[in-house]
Protein backbone atom coordinates (compact mmCIF):
# COMPACT_ATOMS: atom_id res chain seq x y z
CA UNK A 1 0.00 0.00 0.00
CA UNK A 2 2.70 2.46 0.91
CA UNK A 3 4.50 1.66 -2.15
CA UNK A 4 1.23 2.30 -4.28
CA UNK A 5 0.65 5.81 -2.06
CA UNK A 6 4.83 6.72 -2.75
CA UNK A 7 4.53 6.01 -6.49
CA UNK A 8 0.75 7.80 -6.96
CA UNK A 9 2.23 10.62 -4.83
CA UNK A 10 5.63 10.91 -7.53
CA UNK A 11 3.23 10.48 -10.44
CA UNK A 12 1.41 13.51 -9.74
CA UNK A 13 4.66 15.37 -8.18
CA UNK A 14 5.79 14.68 -11.67
CA UNK A 15 2.41 15.66 -13.05
CA UNK A 16 2.53 18.77 -11.16
CA UNK A 17 6.03 19.86 -11.98
CA UNK A 18 5.61 18.93 -15.55
CA UNK A 19 2.53 21.15 -15.56
CA UNK A 20 4.27 24.19 -14.18
CA UNK A 21 6.99 24.08 -16.41
CA UNK A 22 4.56 23.79 -19.17
CA UNK A 23 2.36 26.76 -18.23
CA UNK A 24 5.82 28.76 -18.10
CA UNK A 25 6.95 27.83 -21.42
CA UNK A 26 2.80 28.37 -22.54
CA UNK A 27 3.25 32.22 -20.77
CA UNK A 28 6.23 33.15 -22.41
CA UNK A 29 4.76 31.75 -25.98
CA UNK A 30 1.46 33.73 -25.03
CA UNK A 31 0.61 37.49 -26.14
CA UNK A 32 0.26 39.75 -23.20
CA UNK A 33 -3.71 39.51 -22.19
CA UNK A 34 -5.56 42.16 -24.23
CA UNK A 35 -6.14 45.53 -21.90
CA UNK A 36 -9.81 45.04 -20.57
CA UNK A 37 -11.83 48.25 -21.97
CA UNK A 38 -14.53 49.53 -19.80
CA UNK A 39 -18.35 49.33 -21.58
CA UNK A 40 -18.77 52.47 -20.19
CA UNK A 41 -16.42 55.28 -19.93
CA UNK A 42 -17.46 58.02 -17.18
CA UNK A 43 -15.34 61.82 -17.30
CA UNK A 44 -16.24 64.30 -15.05
CA UNK A 45 -15.47 68.14 -16.37
CA UNK A 46 -13.82 69.12 -12.96
CA UNK A 47 -15.18 72.73 -13.95
CA UNK A 48 -18.54 72.23 -14.37
CA UNK A 49 -19.13 69.10 -12.00
CA UNK A 50 -20.84 67.55 -14.75
CA UNK A 51 -20.14 63.43 -15.34
CA UNK A 52 -20.21 62.30 -19.98
CA UNK A 53 -20.93 58.73 -19.39
CA UNK A 54 -20.45 57.22 -22.79
CA UNK A 55 -21.55 53.80 -23.77
CA UNK A 56 -18.65 51.59 -25.30
CA UNK A 57 -20.10 48.62 -26.68
CA UNK A 58 -18.79 48.73 -30.44
CA UNK A 59 -20.61 47.89 -32.71
CA UNK A 60 -23.93 49.44 -31.56
CA UNK A 61 -23.72 49.66 -27.56
CA UNK A 62 -26.61 46.28 -27.82
CA UNK A 63 -27.34 46.30 -23.63
CA UNK A 64 -26.24 42.86 -22.71
CA UNK A 65 -25.99 42.24 -18.49
CA UNK A 66 -22.47 43.57 -18.02
CA UNK A 67 -22.59 47.04 -19.87
CA UNK A 68 -25.81 47.27 -18.08
CA UNK A 69 -24.34 46.42 -14.58
CA UNK A 70 -21.43 48.86 -15.94
CA UNK A 71 -24.09 51.72 -16.38
CA UNK A 72 -25.77 50.85 -12.73
CA UNK A 73 -22.92 51.40 -11.17
CA UNK A 74 -21.72 54.08 -12.84
CA UNK A 75 -25.06 56.16 -12.06
CA UNK A 76 -24.64 55.15 -8.09
CA UNK A 77 -21.27 56.14 -8.38
CA UNK A 78 -22.04 59.69 -9.35
CA UNK A 79 -25.16 59.30 -6.78
CA UNK A 80 -22.98 59.00 -3.84
CA UNK A 81 -20.48 61.64 -5.45
CA UNK A 82 -23.71 64.17 -5.44
CA UNK A 83 -23.40 64.83 -9.19
CA UNK A 84 -23.75 68.04 -10.86
CA UNK A 85 -25.56 65.93 -13.70
CA UNK A 86 -24.66 63.59 -16.44
CA UNK A 87 -24.76 63.54 -20.05
CA UNK A 88 -25.14 59.89 -21.62
CA UNK A 89 -24.17 59.51 -25.21
CA UNK A 90 -22.19 57.00 -27.29
CA UNK A 91 -18.71 55.91 -28.86
CA UNK A 92 -20.44 55.43 -31.98
CA UNK A 93 -21.07 57.80 -34.76
CA UNK A 94 -24.05 56.00 -35.81
CA UNK A 95 -25.25 54.32 -33.38
CA UNK A 96 -26.87 55.56 -29.90
CA UNK A 97 -27.92 52.18 -28.67
CA UNK A 98 -29.45 49.41 -30.72
CA UNK A 99 -31.43 48.67 -27.95
CA UNK A 100 -31.26 45.38 -25.51
CA UNK A 101 -29.21 42.69 -27.04
CA UNK A 102 -31.16 40.29 -28.61
CA UNK A 103 -28.43 37.28 -28.05
CA UNK A 104 -29.48 37.88 -24.27
CA UNK A 105 -32.76 37.19 -24.81
CA UNK A 106 -32.81 34.07 -27.69
CA UNK A 107 -32.01 30.77 -26.48
CA UNK A 108 -30.68 31.72 -23.15
CA UNK A 109 -30.59 29.54 -19.74
CA UNK A 110 -33.02 30.92 -17.39
CA UNK A 111 -31.17 32.01 -14.65
CA UNK A 112 -29.11 33.73 -17.02
CA UNK A 113 -32.77 35.58 -18.34
CA UNK A 114 -33.69 36.67 -15.08
CA UNK A 115 -30.19 38.12 -14.10
CA UNK A 116 -30.55 39.90 -17.62
CA UNK A 117 -33.57 41.30 -16.52
CA UNK A 118 -33.38 41.99 -13.29
CA UNK A 119 -30.26 44.44 -14.01
CA UNK A 120 -32.06 46.34 -16.72
CA UNK A 121 -34.75 46.85 -14.12
CA UNK A 122 -32.52 48.21 -11.63
CA UNK A 123 -30.37 50.09 -13.82
CA UNK A 124 -33.06 51.52 -15.64
CA UNK A 125 -34.90 52.22 -11.94
CA UNK A 126 -31.68 54.29 -10.60
CA UNK A 127 -31.24 56.16 -14.40
CA UNK A 128 -35.29 57.40 -14.07
CA UNK A 129 -34.73 58.54 -10.66
CA UNK A 130 -31.58 59.98 -9.59
CA UNK A 131 -31.13 62.75 -8.38
CA UNK A 132 -29.25 64.91 -10.35
CA UNK A 133 -29.72 66.59 -14.08
CA UNK A 134 -29.73 63.93 -17.00
CA UNK A 135 -29.47 64.35 -20.68
CA UNK A 136 -29.32 61.99 -23.18
CA UNK A 137 -27.01 63.35 -26.19
CA UNK A 138 -28.30 61.13 -28.61
CA UNK A 139 -25.92 60.70 -31.53
CA UNK A 140 -27.21 57.78 -33.77
CA UNK A 141 -29.95 55.39 -34.17
CA UNK A 142 -31.58 54.55 -30.51
CA UNK A 143 -34.20 51.92 -31.28
CA UNK A 144 -36.48 50.49 -28.41
CA UNK A 145 -34.19 49.80 -25.37
CA UNK A 146 -32.02 52.92 -26.66
CA UNK A 147 -34.81 55.05 -27.13
CA UNK A 148 -35.67 53.91 -23.57
CA UNK A 149 -32.47 55.19 -22.09
CA UNK A 150 -33.16 58.26 -23.57
CA UNK A 151 -36.69 58.20 -22.58
CA UNK A 152 -35.66 57.91 -18.70
CA UNK A 153 -33.49 60.85 -19.31
CA UNK A 154 -34.99 64.34 -18.15
CA UNK A 155 -33.71 66.27 -22.01
CA UNK A 156 -33.26 64.63 -25.20
CA UNK A 157 -30.56 66.26 -27.69
CA UNK A 158 -30.25 64.47 -30.90
CA UNK A 159 -28.34 64.58 -33.92
CA UNK A 160 -30.38 64.66 -36.88
CA UNK A 161 -32.07 64.41 -39.34
CA UNK A 162 -30.46 60.56 -40.62
CA UNK A 163 -31.19 58.55 -37.35
CA UNK A 164 -34.07 57.12 -35.70
CA UNK A 165 -35.73 56.94 -32.30
CA UNK A 166 -38.80 55.09 -30.89
CA UNK A 167 -39.84 52.02 -29.40
CA UNK A 168 -40.28 49.12 -32.62
CA UNK A 169 -40.79 46.14 -30.17
CA UNK A 170 -44.05 44.85 -31.78
CA UNK A 171 -41.91 44.91 -35.20
CA UNK A 172 -39.98 42.24 -33.31
CA UNK A 173 -43.39 40.62 -32.34
CA UNK A 174 -42.58 41.52 -28.76
CA UNK A 175 -44.15 43.91 -26.19
CA UNK A 176 -42.86 46.88 -24.52
CA UNK A 177 -43.49 46.34 -21.10
CA UNK A 178 -45.77 49.02 -18.81
CA UNK A 179 -42.80 50.90 -17.99
CA UNK A 180 -41.42 51.38 -20.97
CA UNK A 181 -44.89 52.96 -22.10
CA UNK A 182 -44.94 54.58 -19.21
CA UNK A 183 -41.71 56.79 -19.68
CA UNK A 184 -42.90 57.02 -23.90
CA UNK A 185 -46.30 58.54 -22.55
CA UNK A 186 -45.27 60.68 -20.12
CA UNK A 187 -42.76 62.64 -23.23
CA UNK A 188 -45.05 62.02 -25.68
CA UNK A 189 -48.60 62.03 -24.42
CA UNK A 190 -51.38 59.24 -24.76
CA UNK A 191 -52.34 59.88 -28.28
CA UNK A 192 -48.70 59.63 -29.82
CA UNK A 193 -47.82 56.70 -27.67
CA UNK A 194 -50.73 54.66 -28.59
CA UNK A 195 -50.26 55.30 -31.98
CA UNK A 196 -46.06 54.88 -32.24
CA UNK A 197 -46.18 51.88 -30.02
CA UNK A 198 -49.09 49.81 -31.54
CA UNK A 199 -47.19 50.12 -34.87
CA UNK A 200 -43.82 49.88 -33.45
CA UNK A 201 -42.57 53.22 -35.28
CA UNK A 202 -39.01 54.44 -35.76
CA UNK A 203 -39.18 58.44 -36.37
CA UNK A 204 -36.41 60.30 -38.10
CA UNK A 205 -35.17 63.13 -35.79
CA UNK A 206 -37.23 65.21 -37.36
CA UNK A 207 -40.27 63.80 -37.13
CA UNK A 208 -39.34 63.11 -33.34
CA UNK A 209 -38.87 66.77 -33.01
CA UNK A 210 -41.91 67.24 -33.88
CA UNK A 211 -44.34 65.10 -31.46
CA UNK A 212 -41.33 66.06 -28.62
CA UNK A 213 -40.07 62.56 -28.36
CA UNK A 214 -36.41 65.02 -28.29
CA UNK A 215 -36.39 68.24 -27.17
CA UNK A 216 -33.78 69.42 -29.94
CA UNK A 217 -32.04 68.64 -32.93
CA UNK A 218 -29.04 69.56 -33.77
CA UNK A 219 -26.23 68.87 -36.59
CA UNK A 220 -23.48 67.06 -34.72
CA UNK A 221 -21.97 65.97 -31.67
CA UNK A 222 -20.07 68.37 -30.19
CA UNK A 223 -23.25 70.56 -30.73
CA UNK A 224 -25.30 68.17 -28.61
CA UNK A 225 -22.57 68.05 -26.19
CA UNK A 226 -22.82 71.62 -25.85
CA UNK A 227 -26.54 72.07 -25.44
CA UNK A 228 -27.11 68.94 -22.92
CA UNK A 229 -24.14 71.27 -20.96
CA UNK A 230 -26.17 74.15 -21.13
CA UNK A 231 -29.50 72.08 -20.07
CA UNK A 232 -27.74 70.90 -16.90
CA UNK A 233 -26.41 74.86 -16.19
CA UNK A 234 -29.68 75.67 -15.81
CA UNK A 235 -29.97 74.23 -12.25
CA UNK A 236 -27.11 75.56 -10.50
CA UNK A 237 -29.32 78.00 -8.86
CA UNK A 238 -32.07 75.40 -7.97
CA UNK A 239 -31.62 73.98 -4.53
CA UNK A 240 -31.11 70.49 -5.41
CA UNK A 241 -33.38 68.57 -2.88
CA UNK A 242 -36.07 70.12 -3.95
CA UNK A 243 -35.28 69.49 -7.72
CA UNK A 244 -34.48 65.71 -6.23
CA UNK A 245 -38.47 65.28 -4.75
CA UNK A 246 -40.07 67.69 -7.83
CA UNK A 247 -38.29 64.73 -10.23
CA UNK A 248 -39.63 61.96 -7.85
CA UNK A 249 -42.67 63.58 -7.61
CA UNK A 250 -43.12 64.11 -11.44
CA UNK A 251 -41.86 60.13 -12.43
CA UNK A 252 -44.18 59.06 -9.42
CA UNK A 253 -46.18 56.84 -11.55
CA UNK A 254 -42.95 54.51 -13.27
CA UNK A 255 -41.03 54.80 -10.07
CA UNK A 256 -43.87 53.05 -7.98
CA UNK A 257 -44.64 50.51 -11.18
CA UNK A 258 -41.26 48.90 -10.83
CA UNK A 259 -40.64 49.34 -7.07
CA UNK A 260 -44.32 47.15 -6.40
CA UNK A 261 -44.08 45.07 -9.79
CA UNK A 262 -40.70 44.00 -9.78
CA UNK A 263 -40.77 40.43 -9.99
CA UNK A 264 -44.15 40.46 -11.79
CA UNK A 265 -42.79 41.91 -13.96
CA UNK A 266 -39.58 39.91 -14.11
CA UNK A 267 -42.03 36.95 -14.19
CA UNK A 268 -44.22 37.98 -17.46
CA UNK A 269 -40.98 38.79 -18.99
CA UNK A 270 -40.08 35.33 -18.45
CA UNK A 271 -42.97 33.45 -19.79
CA UNK A 272 -43.64 35.66 -22.27
CA UNK A 273 -39.64 35.78 -23.71
CA UNK A 274 -39.40 31.88 -23.11
CA UNK A 275 -42.28 31.17 -25.33
CA UNK A 276 -41.56 29.01 -28.53
CA UNK A 277 -43.04 31.25 -30.93
CA UNK A 278 -41.41 34.52 -29.42
CA UNK A 279 -38.28 32.62 -29.83
CA UNK A 280 -38.84 31.68 -32.94
CA UNK A 281 -39.29 35.59 -34.15
CA UNK A 282 -36.37 36.63 -32.06
CA UNK A 283 -34.29 34.02 -34.32
CA UNK A 284 -35.61 35.44 -37.22
CA UNK A 285 -35.30 38.86 -36.86
CA UNK A 286 -31.30 37.60 -35.94
CA UNK A 287 -31.03 36.29 -38.89
CA UNK A 288 -31.85 39.64 -40.56
CA UNK A 289 -30.19 41.50 -39.00
CA UNK A 290 -26.86 39.62 -40.30
CA UNK A 291 -28.41 39.42 -43.36
CA UNK A 292 -27.78 43.34 -44.35
C1 LIG B 1 -47.44 43.07 -20.56
C2 LIG B 1 -45.98 43.18 -20.29
C3 LIG B 1 -45.20 42.27 -21.10
C4 LIG B 1 -43.74 42.43 -20.87
C5 LIG B 1 -43.03 41.44 -21.66
C6 LIG B 1 -41.66 41.83 -22.00
C7 LIG B 1 -41.24 41.24 -23.30
C8 LIG B 1 -39.88 41.60 -23.76
C9 LIG B 1 -39.67 43.03 -23.86
C10 LIG B 1 -38.36 43.31 -24.44
C11 LIG B 1 -38.19 44.75 -24.81
C12 LIG B 1 -37.16 44.84 -25.84
C13 LIG B 1 -36.46 45.89 -26.06
C14 LIG B 1 -35.36 45.92 -27.06
O1 LIG B 1 -34.55 46.79 -27.01
S1 LIG B 1 -35.24 44.68 -28.24
C15 LIG B 1 -33.97 45.22 -29.35
C16 LIG B 1 -34.55 46.02 -30.46
N1 LIG B 1 -33.52 46.58 -31.28
C17 LIG B 1 -33.63 46.72 -32.57
O2 LIG B 1 -34.63 46.38 -33.18
C18 LIG B 1 -32.45 47.32 -33.29
C19 LIG B 1 -31.77 46.32 -34.15
N2 LIG B 1 -30.61 46.89 -34.79
C20 LIG B 1 -30.67 47.73 -35.84
O3 LIG B 1 -31.70 48.13 -36.30
C21 LIG B 1 -29.35 48.19 -36.42
O4 LIG B 1 -28.35 47.34 -35.92
C22 LIG B 1 -28.98 49.64 -36.07
C23 LIG B 1 -29.90 50.60 -36.86
C24 LIG B 1 -29.08 49.94 -34.58
C25 LIG B 1 -27.51 49.89 -36.52
O5 LIG B 1 -27.35 49.53 -37.86
P1 LIG B 1 -25.88 49.25 -38.45
O6 LIG B 1 -26.06 49.05 -39.90
O7 LIG B 1 -24.95 50.29 -37.97
O8 LIG B 1 -25.40 47.92 -37.71
P2 LIG B 1 -25.82 46.42 -38.07
O9 LIG B 1 -27.29 46.30 -38.21
O10 LIG B 1 -24.98 45.94 -39.21
O11 LIG B 1 -25.41 45.67 -36.73
C26 LIG B 1 -24.05 45.37 -36.40
C27 LIG B 1 -24.02 44.08 -35.63
O12 LIG B 1 -24.76 44.24 -34.41
C28 LIG B 1 -25.80 43.25 -34.34
N3 LIG B 1 -26.97 43.84 -33.66
C29 LIG B 1 -27.62 44.96 -33.97
N4 LIG B 1 -28.59 45.22 -33.09
C30 LIG B 1 -28.53 44.25 -32.17
C31 LIG B 1 -29.28 43.97 -30.98
N5 LIG B 1 -30.27 44.76 -30.54
N6 LIG B 1 -28.95 42.89 -30.27
C32 LIG B 1 -27.94 42.07 -30.66
N7 LIG B 1 -27.20 42.28 -31.79
C33 LIG B 1 -27.49 43.35 -32.52
C34 LIG B 1 -26.09 42.90 -35.80
O13 LIG B 1 -26.70 41.65 -35.88
C35 LIG B 1 -24.70 42.93 -36.38
O14 LIG B 1 -24.06 41.73 -35.99
P3 LIG B 1 -22.95 41.05 -36.93
O15 LIG B 1 -21.85 42.05 -37.03
O16 LIG B 1 -22.58 39.82 -36.20
O17 LIG B 1 -23.63 40.79 -38.24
Amino acid sequence: MAVVYRSWKALTQNAILTRSVSNSLRLYSQKPPAPVVPLVNVEVDDKSGVAVVTLNRPPVNSLNTPLLTELGAAIKNLEDNKSRGMILTSSSDTVFSAGLDILEMYNTPKDQLSAFWTTLQSTWLSLYRSSFPTVAAINGHSPAGGCLLALSCEYRVMVGPKFSIGLNETQLGIVAPPWFVICMRDVIGHRQTELALTTGRLFSAPEALKIGLIDSMVSNKAEAMAEAQKFITQFAKIPPLARKLTKESVRGEGIRYMEDNMIDDLQIFMDLVTQPKIQKGLEMYLATLKKK
